[in-house]
């Protein structure tokens, strides 16, 4: 199983048609009562889940709900989950990891990071709508830098992909496969 996880309205639905063929998106309001969403892809299970963090006055209480259901989803399944795509919208994420700072909060980006790589879940982030970004290489560093993630490890990590244009989703899906393949490897041998 091959999870995307993200902030509501970050094009996760759109990244995944992108590289399935698979339409997951169900028109609702951003984020509102919506399970996550499977997909068949290459004999995989593909798991579009509800996006967190949205946008649109909802209430707090809702929104810690969400996000709640997804953590359980994600303990519940974690031996399933082969890897797990964390999307960013590159565009937005800096601000708002920023504001989230300045209020004393850990950035809920950061902490879904963190917290899949806890359980041990081999984690992509996808940079995505890097047609909107400006400087790429400094985005790129400062969410690195936030999320932990060691310059040498970044190349692997991290695909900055634009779900709308088409660009890198080539090499997101390589590497995609390239994750995956090797983990099927690991649960053999043991
Ligand atoms: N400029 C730009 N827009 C994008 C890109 N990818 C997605 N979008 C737009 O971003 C919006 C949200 O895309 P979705 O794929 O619905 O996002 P989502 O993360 O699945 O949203 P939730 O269902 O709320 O979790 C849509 O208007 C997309 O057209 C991109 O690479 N560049």
């Amino acid at each position: 199983m091959i999870i995307f996880v993200g902030r509501s309205n970050v094009g996760k639905s759109t990244l995944i048609y992108q590289l399935t063929g698979k339409k997951v998106r169900r028109g609702k309001r951003p984020g509102v009562t919506r399970k996550p969403v499977e997909v068949e892809w290459g004999g995989r299970k593909v798991v579009d889940m509800p996006g967190f963090g949205f946008m649109g006055g909802l209430p707090e209480e809702v929104q810690e709900r969400v996000k709640d259901e997804i953590v359980r989803f994600i303990e519940e399944n974690a031996e399933k989950i082969e890897l797990a795509v964390l999307v960013v919208d590159g565009k937005s994420a800096p601000e708002i990891i920023e504001r989230w700072e300045k209020r004393g909060e850990i950035p809920i980006d950061v902490e879904f990071y963190s917290f899949l790589r806890e359980l041990g879940i081999p984690t992509i982030v996808a940079v995505n709508k890097v047609d909107r970004i400006k400087n790429l290489e400094q985005t790129l560093g400062f969410l690195a830098e936030k999320m932990g993630i060691r310059p040498e490890e970044r190349e692997e990590v991290m695909i900055p992909v634009s779900a709308k244009f088409g660009t890198n989703v080539d090499l997101l899906k390589r590497e995609i496969i390239k994750r995956v393949e090797g983990s099927q490897r690991t649960s053999r041998t043991t």
